[in-house]
Parts: structure tokens; sequence; C-alpha cells
């Protein structure tokens, strides 16, 4: 193939300054320092604070007295000695005795037991309930998670207290039950707080990543979402279980809890309070100890909360994922001009025909989007922001974020329909995803798990696709490490993501997507978060891996640059359609739609030897919303050039698209394309 600078017109030269000739086939090994030394694992410092420290103590201290109690308490919880009633502390009674002359401390000790415990299962059922259901409807989207917020919400409407009187009614006073009918109560709460995190997890690159490793849903679940709402959980497990203990010793105190001479920390404060005037001191231990248990959880969960804070630096939230469904299969709409890229010589590998999405209840985001890729080709999707790139790009992946579907059109893998007979995208595109068709994306720290060290991210995908032992797969990842111009493969591999620089995690996210060996790569917008230098190098791999090993890159990017660098082919995107389609070549050095036209007058990068402008041409307006697009020409309303036909909507009069002039291969969304010439420098706006 010839090497895409070879072909590159001539062009302003692009942001990432391609190295020499013959650097390009060789990756660009980054400096050793690109690996910061941080210190590896878990911070705890948040843990370590007074506080939490304190309140874990108290309560390891509590539940560690109450299993050794039999051991060391001198008296027995039902031990009366009327002589003594009402005392305070003494050496005898360390905190005095209650109105029978028992031992406070005795009593209070053994209470702990059951309040602990009890609290737990409350604690354990509202997880158990709430943790499946909110990564079942994030996972499963607005169908499913409409039925389980409705539950949710009647649970929560429920009056809980009558409830457990009810039951405490039917089945007596039978404290572990009641505490575990408390947690089904409160799971809905639960499930509330965390259906937001699970959500927002599942948004997280890394998810995306190991669903384009072809990890199944439950095994994503497991290994991605579940550590990713961990914090959130342990600390909603801590409040609850302060809230259980409260609830439990309520009960207690107002007759439901163990019956006398069972001791209960509610139970105690109730026959203190009896004789709050003439002993007020009874009431004091038992309430300080469950006071001081209760903050204690609470001083735990803010522990939690905080470490989890000072470590999601590491784990910012990325782009959003969600599953899509082919809604229907015919194409042809009247307005529907399709152009197509051409994709080379042979067989294309993958075709897109007439891609609409939409969101569920809204508009369309993307309308008769087509184009080719052949194998070694680099393809670019090229326009502003909002154009609809990263939609169509994710697509391919059947990627696309919760709420928006793939709506119609066909996506055929070296010949194949993959959505033939309604097929779910989802479904159709899971088993090419990693094999055949893989991605990288544009924030490549949060495409990695925080949680796992790049050892363990490349040598779990290396053995599903490659079927190899765990010491072939370190092999294998330290040569792709290699093959990514990573020259101390073997201390990136013991790294967590966090200890890489942002050049050095994109080569690992690529040597990600090349775990599967893929033949198509998916890459939206992946030198974007990146510095120049390090855009350029990463270009430059790109570059040498398609000419090495035949690779089809589809990227999406906003940089003219970037695709006149790296692309073969091109398609121009505005407003949700291709507006112009064509080899690079054409299309950048000729182009014919006035928007692809003002997108190159605005391109910041003067050629060398060239005296900067004075002033950069800018193309006013910006990009309709899907919901104000029209059946006219969506660019129209910006267009130096635009006539009343431009309103009126494209017919298809030739297929595919319509030709421009004798270029070959370029296609243009442009009822003017035959009467403009927009290779000439650009005019003042007539209007
Ligand atoms: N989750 C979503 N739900 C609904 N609409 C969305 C969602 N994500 C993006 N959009 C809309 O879809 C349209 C296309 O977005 P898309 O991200 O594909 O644009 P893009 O060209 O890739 O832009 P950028 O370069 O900023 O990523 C935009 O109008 C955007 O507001």
């Amino acid at each position: 193939m010839t090497s895409p600078t070879d072909q590159r017109p001539d062009l302003p030269a692009a942001t990432p300054v391609p190295p020499a000739p013959g650097a390009q086939a060789m990756p660009v090994p980054p400096p050793p320092e690109q690996v910061r030394r941080v210190p590896r694992g878990p911070r705890l410092a948040a843990l370590r604070r007074p506080g939490p420290a304190i309140g874990l103590t108290w309560l390891l201290l509590v539940l560690a007295a109450s299993l050794t109690s039999p051991l060391w308490l001198p008296y027995g919880t039902a031990e009366q000695d009327l002589a003594r009633r009402f005392e305070g502390p003494s050496a005898d009674h360390w905190l005095g005795t209650d109105d029978l002359g028992r031992d406070l401390l005795t009593r209070i000790v053994a209470a702990a037991g059951v309040a602990l415990t009890a609290s737990l299962v409350t604690v354990l059922v509202a997880l158990v309930i709430a943790v499946p259901l909110a990564l079942a409807a994030a996972e499963r989207g607005p169908r499913v998670e409409r039925w389980t917020s409705r539950v949710s919400e009647v649970l929560l409407a429920l009056p809980a207290t009558i409830i457990m009187l009810a039951v405490i009614g039917v089945i007596g006073v039978r404290t572990y039950w009641i505490m575990a009918v408390l947690g089904v109560l409160i799971s809905a709460a639960v499930y509330r707080v965390l259906l937001g995190v699970a959500q927002s997890v599942r948004q997280r690159l890394y998810v995306d990543a190991a669903r384009v490793d072809g990890l199944r849903s439950w095994m994503v679940n497991a290994r991605h979402v579940l550590p990713g709402m961990a914090s959130v959980v342990a600390v909603q497990a801590a409040q609850l279980f302060g809230v259980a203990i409260l609830i439990q010793s309520g009960l207690a105190f107002i007759g439901f809890g163990p019956a006398d001479p069972e001791p209960s920390w509610g139970g105690m404060i109730a026959v203190a309070s009896r004789y709050v005037y003439t002993a007020p001191w009874m009431m004091v231990p038992t309430g300080v100890v469950l006071a001081l248990t209760v903050i204690a959880a609470n001083a735990v969960a803010d522990g939690i909360a905080a470490h989890a804070a000072s470590v999601s630096g590491h784990a910012s939230s990325g782009r959003r994922s969600g599953r899509v469904t082919l809604l229907g299969a015919t194409h042809g709409r009247a307005d529907d001009v399709r152009l197509a890229v051409p994709a080379g010589a042979g067989t294309p590998l993958l075709e897109v025909e007439g891609l609409r999405v939409a969101t569920t209840e809204g508009p369309e985001l993307v309308t008769g989007v087509s184009f080719s890729v052949g194998a070694g080709r680099v393809v670019g999707l090229v326009g502003e922001s909002g154009c609809g790139k990263s939609m169509t790009a994710r697509s391919l992946l059947g990627l696309l974020p919760t709420g928006v579907r793939l709506t119609q059109g066909a996506l055929r893998w070296e010949g194949t329909d993959l959505l033939a007979g309604g097929a779910s995208a989802d479904k159709a595109l899971r088993r090419l995803r990693g094999r055949e068709i893989a991605m990288i994306s544009q924030e490549p720290m949060v495409a990695l798990d925080p949680m796992f060290s790049v050892r363990s991210q490349l040598v779990a995908p290396l053995r599903r696709f490659r079927g190899v032992s765990r010491r072939e797969a370190v092999g294998l990842a330290t040569d792709l490490l290699a093959q990514v111009g990573i020259v101390d493969a073997a201390r990136v591999l013991d790294s967590y993501p966090h200890q890489l620089s942002g050049g050095m995690a994109q080569r690992v996210a690529i040597a990600l997507a090349l775990t599967g060996e893929p033949r198509l790569l998916v890459a939206d917008e992946p030198t974007t978060a990146l510095d120049v230098t390090v855009q350029a190098e990463i270009l430059s791999l790109l570059r040498s891996l398609v000419t090495d090993t035949g690779l089809s890159v589809v990227i999406v990017s906003h940089d003219l640059g970037v695709i006149a660098d790296l692309c073969d082919d091109v398609n121009v995107m505005y407003a949700g359609e291709v507006v112009e389609s064509g080899s690079c070549e054409a299309v950048l050095a000729s182009p014919a739609h006035p928007y692809t036209a003002a997108l190159l007058e605005a391109n910041p990068h003067v050629p060398e030897g060239e005296a900067l402008p004075h002033r950069l041409p800018s193309i006013g307006g910006t990009v309709p919303a899907p919901a104000a697009w029209t059946s006219g020409c969506r660019f129209a309303g910006r267009c130096r050039f635009a006539t009343r036909a431009c309103a009126e909507p494209l017919v298809l009069t030739a297929a595919p698209g319509v030709p421009v002039g004798a270029v070959p291969d370029h296609a243009v969304r442009c009822v003017r394309a035959d009467d403009l010439s927009l290779t000439a420098a650009p005019e003042e706006d007539p209007r």
C-alpha cells in the first residue's frame, strides 16, 4: 500500500507533525520517564484519619468484646443482686447495675452480639437485593429500569414501621427475621443510590473496552462494574448498619425486642427511662454505647467515602455505552442521498449503508450514512463537534449510549449483512467485537480499568482470544507492548493505569485493542487528549500498524491535519449526515461541498514558509441541533452559496451520491456542486 503521506494532497501541515518517512515503519519508543513513579495500590490515607480509624476500632472492639464475653465477664446476664440495685460505677460493677442489681457492662456486651449481627442481616439482605437489580437495570437500560424503578417506588411508598409491626404480629418477636424484612424494605432506597452509580460506571470507557474485548455481560459486571461501585456499596453498607442498629433498638424500646431477662440495648434504655429521675446514671452506659456505635458506623462510612474520593482521580468517567437494537432494516427515504466512499480494490472489509441512529424518544442523530472500509485502508470521519462522528463510529461496534439506537441501515462484514432479519446490533456485533473489530478512544486513561495492572488487563483478553496459558499470555503481552513502542515492557506490565502518562496509556490501550488480532480498528479521536508531540507519536504508531500488519482503521477526528496525514478515504460529516466523501486526496485537494471548503479554510495550520493569516476564517453559526434539521440542505443556514434550491430535499439522482465533475470516487451532497468552484480562494460573503 502506498504510504498515506505519499498520497497526501498539498495541505497545510497537520497539528501532529509526522516524523520523517523512514521512521514511519518503526513505532516511536516513548521516553522511559513516561511511566510515572507513583505509589502502587490503593491509598488508605483517608481511612487512617482519626474519625474513621476510631470508628472502626470501636466497632471491632464491641464485636470482639461480645464474642469473647463468656471468657472474661464475671457475671451472668440474668444474675441479680437486689441489694445492689441502681448502683453507679464501682470496682465490682464497672458501669453500675440496673433496677434488679444486674451488671450493666455484662448486659451491654451481651446485647451487642445480637445488635451487630441482626443489623448485619439487614445490610446483607438490602445489598443482595439492590446490587443485582441495579446492575441489571444499568445494563439493560430503560426498559428494565422502568420496571425495577416502579417496584422500588412502591416499596419506598410503603409505611415501613407499620409493615414491620404487622410482620411482628404474624411471626412474633424474631429479631433476625424482622431485621431481614427491614432489609427488604430498605433495599429500595439502596437500589436508587446504586442504580445511579452503576449507570455512571457503565459509562466509563474501560467498560466499553471490556465489551469490545468480547466479555459477556455478567463478566463485565463482575470484573469492571462491581469493583467500580465497591466504595459506594461500602458507604451504603456502613450507613445502613448504623440505621439498622437504631431501628432495632427503637423496636426493642417499644417492647418488640428480646424478652427480659434477655438483654437488648433498646430494652435496657426503656427500663432506664422509667428510673430517669431516681437513677439517671442507669441510662448513661447503654445510651453512650448505642450512640457511639451508630456514630462509629457513620464515621467508617465517611472514611470510605473520603477514600473513594481520593482515588477517584484515577477512574474518572468516560463515554457512555449501552445496547443497541435494530428496529428496522429497510432503506430508502426519498430524501436519502447516500454518499459512498470507495473501499479500494477487492471486497470491502466493512460496508455501512444507510445507517440511521436515533434516540429512543427523540430526534434522529445520524441519517443515511454510507461508507466502506477496504482491507488495509484508513477511513476518516471528520466534522465539527456534534456532527454525529462518534455515533457513527460507535454504531460499528454496537456500543451506542443508553437511549440511543441504530434504527435502520446495513452493516456488512466481508459481504455478510450483520443486521439481516432485524438482528440486534449488539448481539450481531458481539461476536466481532475484540476479535475482528476493536476500538480505541480519546481518553486512554479512562479506557483502562484503574483497578487492574496492565499485565492483568492484557493477559485476560489474550487468554480468552488466543486460548493460551497464563505464561504464554504474559509473553504475548510483552510482545504487544513492544509492538506499540513500549521499550520497558516489564515495568509497564506491572504498572497501574494511574502510573502511566497519557501517551503511554494510549499505547497500552492500542495494545489492548490488538489482543484479539482485529482486522479493523475504530479510533475515536485517539489523539485529542494528548499533547502535540505525543499525538505525532501515536499517529506514527497507527500508521506503522497499518503498513506493517494490514490493519484497517476508521478514525474519527475534527482535525483535518490528522485526516490528511493518516487517511486514504474521508467522509466529511455535517449535522448527522455525510456531506462529502471520497479519497482523501480528492476531497481535501478539491473540496466540492461548501462545508468541506469552509473547514479547510478554518484549518489553523499554516504550511511551512507561508505567512500567518491576519485573521483565521471561521464558519459563522453553529451546527443545528438534531431536532432543528430541515428536509433541505442542513448546512444551508451557514452557507454563503445557499440559494432557494438548497431548501428543497435532495432527490437521489445518481447512484451512489452525486458525482463531482470528472473526479472519480468523490461524492457530494450539494445541489450546487457542479456550478461552484471551491478550490479557488474564497470570495467574500455575497449576502
Ligand atoms: N447519549 C446521547 N443521547 C442523546 N443525544 C446524544 C447523546 N450523545 C450525543 N448525542 C447527540 O448526538 C449528536 C451527535 O453526537 P456525536 O457525539 O456523535 O458527535 P461528534 O461529531 O462525535 O462530536 P464530538 O466531536 O464532540 O464527539 C449530537 O447532537 C449530540 O448532542
